[in-house]
């Protein structure tokens, strides 16, 4: 199978890697391109062996799949530029914001899977939300499917919902990150000890939160003594209305993905 990614930056990167840590795929299977910046194509060629070319024609004319991995503001002329050479080939995106109705405005009609996974693709971890378009054929579903279960979970839902896959799990990593600095800043004196406790905090909660059978409230009361050490922190949260900040976060996050495809999807 030849895949080619138009787009060759963080997303494409993270597919690649656990595309071919996954062994489910050769990476000579594996093609990118991107607007301009051949020292980048030439250092994924490096690190993961995969194809890089500049000449739509030939890249495209052999494709099964193409995935468009660049910048929502960017779309329009990828689209544009990609059009002249596609035959029929099974189009992925993973775009936040733009919907299957506006590629499909403008390459025409082509079976379309619209994706939202996250930069943890790249250790097989990413939570892929999937939609697809009716001209999908069940072989064209399959091989969706296993790229996007090679690196992690897959989802489907309704196009409708992607917006919030954006916001909750695909930018999610990084709300992570951002509660990580504070935390390593709060704990700086323990200098670079902390982040061994920090990121075995979390892995062990995400473990709980999967194999306990018990929701988010019930494990955080079984840490919370009355008088103790826990309840006195979580005050301080509640205090400063961090829940009601993170739902503001995730809405604003999701609004700005339809914001993107506002903005972004008009066709002069
Ligand atoms: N980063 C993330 O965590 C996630 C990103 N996404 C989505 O993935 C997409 C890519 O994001 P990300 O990887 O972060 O972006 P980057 O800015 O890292 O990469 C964008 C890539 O697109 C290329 N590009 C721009 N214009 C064209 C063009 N006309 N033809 C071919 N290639 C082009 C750029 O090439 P050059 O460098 O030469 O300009 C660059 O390689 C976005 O639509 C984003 O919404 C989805 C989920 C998560
Ligand atoms: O920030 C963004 O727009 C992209 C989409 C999801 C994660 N990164």
């Amino acid at each position: 199978m030849k895949i080619v990614f138009i787009g060759a930056g963080s997303m494409a990167e993270a597919m690649i890697k656990g595309m071919k840590n996954a062994s489910s795929f050769e990476h000579d299977e594996l093609w990118v391109t991107n607007k301009n910046d051949s020292a980048r194509l030439e250092l994924l060629s490096e690190k993961y062996g995969v194809h890089r070319s500049y000449d739509l024609s030939s890249l495209l004319d052999e494709a099964d799949v193409v995935i468009l991995a660049m910048k929502p503001k960017d779309a329009k002329e990828a689209l544009a530029s990609i059009q002249p050479h596609l035959r029929q080939q099974l189009i992925i995106s993973v775009l936040a914001g733009l919907s299957i109705s506006f590629i499909e405005n403008i390459i025409g009609e082509a079976a379309i899977a619209r994706a939202m996974p996250n930069t943890s693709a790249m250790i097989g971890q990413s939570a892929t939300g999937l939609s697809f378009n009716d001209h999908i054929l069940d072989s064209q579903r399959v091989t969706v499917l296993s790229i996007f279960s090679a690196i992690g979970s897959v989802t489907c839902v309704e196009e409708a919902r992607l917006d919030l896959v954006t916001g909750l799990s695909g930018s999610g990593p990084a709300y992570i990150y951002y509660i990580v600095e504070a935390m390593e800043k709060a704990a700086s004196e323990l200098g670079e000890d902390a982040m061994p406790f920090i990121i075995q905090t979390l892995k062990g909660a995400a473990h709980m939160l999967e194999t306990s059978n018990l929701s988010p409230e019930d494990l955080r009361k079984a840490i919370t003594s009355e008088g103790g050490t826990t309840e006195a922190g979580i005050a301080q949260l509640e205090s400063r209305h961090v829940k009601d900040a993170f739902a503001e976060c995730i809405k604003e996050a999701t609004d700005h993905s339809g914001r993107l495809r506002r903005q972004f999807e008009q066709i002069h």
